[in-house]
């Protein structure tokens, strides 16, 4: 009875004596595999360039070249090939060549096959862990903010190009953007793009209550918990929402910035902090300086370089790569196959106010997702508040051919809400008959 892990699984097995080639490829596809086999390297090489296989099995004596240079060329075209190196004759340095090449495994012929079963077992064993560590990886590095910023428009590459500038002077930064556009994430790309990357970035809300909360979070208790301050180290302290940090703190974040010390709660001497300080705001700060809610000293130690985050509608470009970028996060969380979005949904989409920037695009996308039931997102799909808010534009100048979009955009969100036709004719303050006949004209899709 093959073994469960083999099914699925591709195998290239490259050797140069005919009748071992044969009885292998014959017995691993008794197996469950799906096998393909090469008598020399360039015919190996070259079946590598046209697809990935799991595994290799390779003789280390080829009649053009030897396995190991073999295995070394093999792991450049794809690194997630494990490879086993069998060879006729069993000595020291072959086996350590073989694995310092990155060998999984080393047999020596006669190759007994369940012996081979085995050790494939095993490799599969480690090739899970393998496969599974590189999507972590990948999911941590998304999370820690590498390629996550989504969107190549103009606004957005210079605002790129100005912080990567910024990061690398290790200078405070106060960005100043809309809620929802993506504060914090630009946040972390200044830190990952400063020279203290490998350090902490650690992120407070300054809304946060009671101040004593807050304040200890900050800047610690004396014979306790050290706060954000002293646990950054040499890393990077972000202050989201900085306009709602109460009187008193402020004092004590201006002393953090101008002396680099700070107090913590019940101590009796300063402690010094040296973590680079990113402050965020979706409020005017010079207003609140005129309304006294924000100390004059602090906000031109903070407004010193201050960059710009642009609202969603600023941006429009970028909207289809992010809900490209969007539409695959969620449908491979919710296990479902959304591959697309029609060009009305994007112009749609195109056409809303966002408000809420990426956020709520992303809301919107995920939402979207959750209703979708083929493998295109349709406009009808989207959050019906946001066909509210904006209107599709209609693909012509024809008044006539607009303003039948209009009453299918409009008819389409109303049967969305509300299914029951009679409802709904009630609602549009139609007939149902003439509803029904609109809905055969306008091609509405139920
Ligand atoms: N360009 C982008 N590419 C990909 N995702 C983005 C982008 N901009 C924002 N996001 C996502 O949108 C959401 C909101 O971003 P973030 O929390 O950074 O915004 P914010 O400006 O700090 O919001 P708030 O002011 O409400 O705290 C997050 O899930 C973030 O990952």
């Amino acid at each position: 009875m093959p073994d469960p892990s083999f099914f699925n699984k591709s195998i290239l097995i490259v050797e140069d004596e005919d009748i071992i080639r044969e009885t292998l490829s014959e017995f691993l596809a008794g197996e469950g595999f799906e096998v393909a086999t090469a008598a020399n390297v360039t015919d190996a090489l070259n079946l590598v360039r046209e697809r990935d296989f799991d595994v290799g099995i390779c003789d280390v004596q080829l009649p053009d070249g030897d396995g190991v240079q073999l295995l070394r060329r093999l792991h450049r075209l794809n690194p997630a090939m494990f490879v086993l190196i069998i060879s006729a004759y069993a000595t020291v340095e072959n086996a350590v060549e073989a694995f310092t090449a990155g060998a999984f495994d080393y047999l020596v012929k006669p190759v007994i096959f369940d012996e081979l079963v085995n050790r494939l077992k095993r490799l599969f064993k480690f090739q899970d862990l393998y496969v599974e560590n590189q999507r972590l990886r990948k999911d941590l590095d998304r999370r820690a903010g590498f390629d996550q910023i989504i969107g190549s428009s103009r606004v957005l590459q210079d605002t790129l190009n100005t912080i990567r500038k910024v990061a690398a002077t290790n200078s405070n930064v106060l960005l100043v953007g809309e809620t929802g556009t993506g504060k914090e994430l630009f946040a972390r790309e200044i830190h990952m793009a400063g020279p203290n990357k490998d350090e902490k970035f650690l992120a407070v809300n300054c809304g946060t209550r009671p101040v004593e909360l807050l304040e200890s979070q900050l800047f610690g208790v004396d014979d306790g918990q050290p706060g954000l301050f002293r646990t950054a180290g040499e890393g990077t302290v972000f202050l989201d929402e900085i306009a709602q940090l109460p009187p008193g703190t402020q004092s004590e974040l201006l002393r953090a910035i101008e002396y680099q010390e700070i107090m913590p709660a019940g101590a009796s001497e300063t402690v010094k902090v040296t973590a680079r300080i990113i402050a965020a705001t979706s409020r005017d700060l010079m207003r609140e300086v005129a309304d006294t809610n924000f100390q004059e000293d602090l906000f031109y130690r903070l407004d010193g370089v201050k960059i710009r985050i642009p609202p969603l509608r600023e941006r429009l470009d970028d909207i289809p790569e992010l809900v490209e970028y969007f539409m695959t996060r969620h449908s491979e969380a919710m296990g479902k196959r959304v591959t697309g979005a029609t060009s009305e949904t994007i112009r749609t989409l195109m056409a809303a106010h966002w408000k809420g920037n990426v956020r709520q695009l992303d809301n919107a996308i995920e939402r979207a997702v959750m209703m979708c039931e083929g493998d295109e997102i349709q406009p009808s799909d989207l959050p019906p508040d946001l066909l509210g808010i904006g209107t599709a534009l209609p693909d012509t100048d024809d008044l006539r051919s607009a303003l039948r979009h209009y009453e299918r955009l409009h008819i389409t969100r109303v049967l969305k809400q509300c299914p029951d036709k009679k409802e709904a004719a009630k609602r549009l303050k139609l007939g149902l008959s003439s509803l029904y006949r609109k809905i055969e004209e306008l091609k509405i899709e139920l």
